[in-house]
């Protein structure tokens, strides 16, 4: 399917998705899907579980192929991923340095600074199983942008983690799209600190775009106050935008 890129849209879109279907068996996980991920965006896909969240991430990164649909990513493009579920064989005796610099050569100016925005420099002579949940996710942030990625994909960074450490997660994830420009895509359930960090917010249901939108737009949509609704109590924190934002509705809708 060819691609409909506008001109002054091409420089700052990494990735571009049109119609993306995936299907397992005889079932759509994935239904027609169209997403574009921008330098310099926070775009957050939420959902509840089994909506096809994170085969949605790894479709837009390469990982998984889609059944139909198109999905451009710019050439070179470098792609800094955190999976959702990640295991280490208890036998295997490697220290969180090596395992980091598994990700490849990278100069000791760039090691430091990565290292350290990630707050991992006390950890890396653990071994890798000796790590606290909190602290994996942080190797595996570490890991992630050590090459200074143009696309960060996190598949639900924050679980797991207490909720001072959510907030700061949040934040290193902001202060690195500043500092780097890159583009972040994020899997998440919590939903209060994915509406203060996002700039959009796309909606998933039985594989489908429900709603999608700025966060503050977001939600106000129906789709996603049936999904959510029960859970944004009045101490509801959402980020709000100084400017108008539409909410686009979903062919089905
Ligand atoms: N390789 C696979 N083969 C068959 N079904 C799969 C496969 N991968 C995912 N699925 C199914 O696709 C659906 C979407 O899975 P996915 O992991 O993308 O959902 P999710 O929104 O990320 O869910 P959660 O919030 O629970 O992590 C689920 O019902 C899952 O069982």
């Amino acid at each position: 399917m060819p691609l409909d890129i506008r001109a002054g849209e091409r420089d700052n879109n990494w990735i571009k998705g049109r119609g993306i279907r995936v299907h397992y068996a005889s079932r759509c996980i994935i239904d027609g899907v169209d997403i574009d991920v921008n330098a310099g965006r926070i775009t957050t896909l939420v959902g509840n579980n089994g909506a096809g969240k994170s085969t949605l991430l790894r479709v837009l990164i390469g990982l998984t192929q889609p059944s139909s649909g198109a999905v451009e990513r710019r050439d070179g493009l470098r792609i800094g991923y955190v999976p959702q579920h990640f295991s280490v064989d208890s036998s295997l005796p490697i220290t969180a340095r090596r395992f980091i610099a598994l990700r490849g050569k990278v100069s000791k100016q760039r090691w430091q600074q990565a290292t350290a925005e990630t707050a991992v420099e006390k950890l890396l002579e653990q071994p890798l199983q000796s790590l606290s949940g909190g602290e994996m996710r942080r190797v595996l942030l570490a890991r992630a942008v050590l090459h200074n990625p143009d696309v960060l994909a996190l598949d639900e960074p924050a679980a797991g983690l207490d909720a001072g450490s959510q907030g700061q997660l949040y934040r290193l994830i902001g202060s690195l799209r500043e500092r780097y420009g890159c583009a972040v895509v994020v899997v998440s359930h919590d939903l209060n600190l994915v509406m203060a960090a996002s700039d959009d917010v796309l909606c998933l249901e039985d594989g489908r775009v429900a709603c999608r939108g700025a966060p503050a737009s977001v939600v106000e949509h129906p789709e996603y106050r049936k999904l959510f609704g029960a859970h944004l109590g009045p101490d509801t924190a959402v980020f709000r935008h100084s400017h108008p934002h539409k909410v686009e509705l979903s062919d089905d809708h």
